[in-house]
């Protein structure tokens, strides 16, 4: 896929879910998209490598939060492997401090050399190399006005961990895959004293994949 087309299909996939991102972010996402590549050819990465699929399953799939994320000055993305959602955020909202971690030393050196290429607007983004348990001081982790994950833990256990992370105000957000119904959501927050600020259901543009995005508080904040 050459670069305007996947721009087109980029800007084509954005308007559909409803969120805006600069001019050149789909021009420095093809970028990333050719280092992830490069690098998915001697450290396994991800095993989405067909263009198309990149395109929508990481970069829309990790865009689709944005409206989750407006407001935040701080994100932190647990398990981020990758970068995902992690990188395609910082690059749409380049005020915005990402922090990454992951377990695996591999996945987070591939994270620290990509956000040094010249031109993808990824620098200051940080990228750490730890098991997060939930213990931020320990772990050199910071807390965050936004902590999400995809493809992380199932939600019980998320929102059992990643509350450890956020700054006063903050949210949790879960990247989920089938819709759960607004009810056992509520539940599950409200069995660790937290409270649910949003739930959204939407498709992937192209192959209309399930997915839903959910915003957890600490009650009473
Ligand atoms: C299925 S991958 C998802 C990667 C990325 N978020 C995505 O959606 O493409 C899960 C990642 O979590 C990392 N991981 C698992 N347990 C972890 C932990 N306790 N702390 C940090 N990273 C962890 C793994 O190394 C792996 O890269």
């Amino acid at each position: 896929m050459d670069n305007s087309r996947f721009a087109d299909q980029l800007r084509r996939g954005c308007e559909a879910l409803g969120v805006s991102v600069g001019e050149d972010v789909p021009e420095r996402l093809y970028r990333l998209m050719g280092e992830l590549l490069k690098w998915n050819a001697k450290v396994n990465l991800t095993a989405i490598t067909a263009p198309e699929e990149v395109l929508e399953k990481h970069f829309l799939d990790s865009l689709a939060v944005l409206p989750e994320v407006e407001g935040a000055t701080s994100v932190l993305d647990v398990g981020a492997g990758a970068g995902f959602p992690g990188l395609p955020l910082k690059m749409a909202r380049s005020g915005l401090a990402v922090t990454m971690v992951d377990a695996v030393g591999k996945k987070v050196g591939y994270l620290k050399a990509v956000v040094t290429v010249p031109g993808l607007g990824l620098a200051g983004t940080k990228a750490v190399h730890t098991r997060a348990e939930g213990r931020p001081e320990a772990e050199g982790l910071p807390r965050a006005d936004r902590v999400l994950a995809r493809a992380f833990m199932d939600l019980p256990d998320w929102l059992d961990l990643a509350p450890a992370y956020l700054a006063p105000g903050g949210h949790v957000v879960a990247m989920l895959g089938k819709a759960l119904g607004e009810e056992a959501l509520r539940q599950e927050a409200g069995k660790r004293g937290l409270e649910l600020v949003s739930a959204r259901a939407y498709r992937l543009p192209f192959s209309q994949a399930e997915r839903q995005v959910a915003a957890f508080k600490k009650r009473a904040e």
